[in-house]
């Protein structure tokens, strides 16, 4: 008889932090085309943003020393000297007791170190009546105030967000050089289980579903995902399909039979597509105990527990992980979770992890978790939920009230 020998959530994150690579390939991607890529070198300034001070506001370039004490009751007096135009250079410069005209984003001309905004003055013919006093530096950004030539923009490992493409396309780089996009592919196994699309269904049959939640989470990752199919519970076929799709793909998914049943061949499928295999099998948690982790040379591989709700949990949980270590990401970023207070007592054995469905709701102002119960086999558990709350393995549970950890499945 085979048992398990269970892993703590904690111990599964860093086994996986520790047998999982990154890929090495890279390509150049266009910088409109590598959104949630992943940099696989350091991006360094070649250049100043701005490459000039500007100004963040309409006014007038002045000198701050020449407004001071100006307010509305005794304002102070400028000769107004010129005007700067947009995209073009400031050469003119202000001398003392002299403003000129810059527009939201205009250079600032040489001489000047602020601007005062013309809700704050008034032109009349020709001379400027100042009626705020403004510090040097107020109303400018400084040539290099963004990004300064020579610095480490991005370090290597970065997911490139919006605004790490906003700052890239503001230094000119166009191209970046990325990890390439990863390929997973995925095989559901049991006898009973049957495509998706079958319109009637035999007694004792049970439509795919694990292949869509996993499909649907790998496209939300920028992952693409190999459909293999579904295998009896038979290991020679089991075997040579995974076999098959682990030769195409950067990771192997496989769902069903990870438990230890007569007819669970997933560890030894896994354990037959090489060296040094399963790392983790059985985590103490709830739901998705029976999960099983191994890399196969180099790869890594995955087997999820069959029953719906906690193939789906499990794959968000250590599926995500195990993805971002391929990817090249540097692990920083937590999934997306908020805090809010939990409606009523749950229990949990302490040393287990327990991740209970919720709906959450907001009351006066705060974020309510109300507990859906229901086993790890009803997928509606997971549709009538919007998130998962973590209750660590050191916890005994939780009590009404208690603001708790809630991970966001929206
Ligand atoms: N003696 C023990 N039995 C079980 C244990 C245990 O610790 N000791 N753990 C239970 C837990 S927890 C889970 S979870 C399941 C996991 O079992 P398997 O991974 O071996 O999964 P299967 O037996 O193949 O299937 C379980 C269940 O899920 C349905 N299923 C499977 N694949 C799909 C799919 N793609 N779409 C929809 N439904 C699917 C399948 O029909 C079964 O009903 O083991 C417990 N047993
Ligand atoms: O823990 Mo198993 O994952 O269904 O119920």
């Amino acid at each position: 008889m085979q048992f398990f020998k269970v892993k703590t959530v904690e111990e599964t994150f860093a086994l996986i932090d520790e047998k999982i690579g990154k890929i090495t390939e890279t390509e150049i991607r266009p910088l409109d085309e590598a959104l949630h890529y992943i940099l696989a070198e350091d991006v360094t300034a070649g250049e100043n943003v701005p490459g000039f001070d500007r100004s963040t506001v309409d006014g007038y370039a002045v000198i701050a020393r020449d407004t001071y004490g100006s307010s509305e009751s005794m304002p102070g007096f400028l000769n107004v000297a010129g005007e700067v135009h947009m995209g073009e250079e400031a050469v003119k410069p202000v001398g003392r007791g002299e403003a000129i005209y810059v527009p939201t984003g205009g250079m600032l001309p040489p001489g000047s170190d602020s601007v005062l905004m013309i809700e704050h003055c008034e032109e009349i013919g020709g001379l400027l009546n100042t009626y705020k006093q403004i510090a040097p530096g107020e109303n400018v950004i400084r040539k290099g105030e963004d990004i300064k030539a020579g610095e480490v923009l991005l370090s290597e490992g970065t997911r490139l967000r919006p605004q790490e493409l906003g700052a890239l396309a503001a230094l000119g780089v166009y191209e970046v050089k990325v990890y390439r996009k990863l390929k997973a592919a995925y095989l559901s196994s049991g006898d009973e289980i049957v495509p998706f699309e079958t319109k009637t269904l035999e007694t004792g049959q049970i439509r795919d579903i694990n292949y869509l939640t996993v499909k649907g989470l790998v496209n939300e990752w920028d992952i693409e995902l190999i459909y293999g199919g579904i295998t009896r519970d038979d290991y020679q076929e089991f075997a040579q399909r995974a076999r098959e799709l682990y030769e195409q793909a950067d990771c192997l998914i496989l769902s069903g039979g990870s438990s230890v049943g007569t007819k669970d061949y997933t560890t030894e499928v896994i354990q037959s597509l090489g060296d040094p295999g399963v790392f983790v099998h059985g985590i103490s948690i709830k739901p998705g105990k029976p999960t099983i982790l191994a890399v196969a040379d180099g790869k890594p591989v995955i087997g999820l527990p069959g029953h719906p709700a906690s193939a789906m949990i499990i794959f968000k949980l250590f599926g995500e992980r195990v993805f971002r270590r391929l990817k090249g990401e540097r692990i920083e970023r937590k999934p997306e979770r908020i805090f809010a207070r939990i409606v009523k007592n749950i229990a949990s054995s302490p040393g287990r992890s327990d991740y209970i469905r919720v709906r959450l709701e907001e009351k006066d102002g705060e974020w309510w978790a109300e507990p859906i119960i229901g086993k790890s086999g009803l997928i509606t558990t997971l549709v009538k939920s919007n998130g998962i709350v973590e209750i660590v393995s050191e916890k005994e549970g939780i009590s009404q009230g208690e603001y708790v950890p809630v991970i966001l499945t929206r």
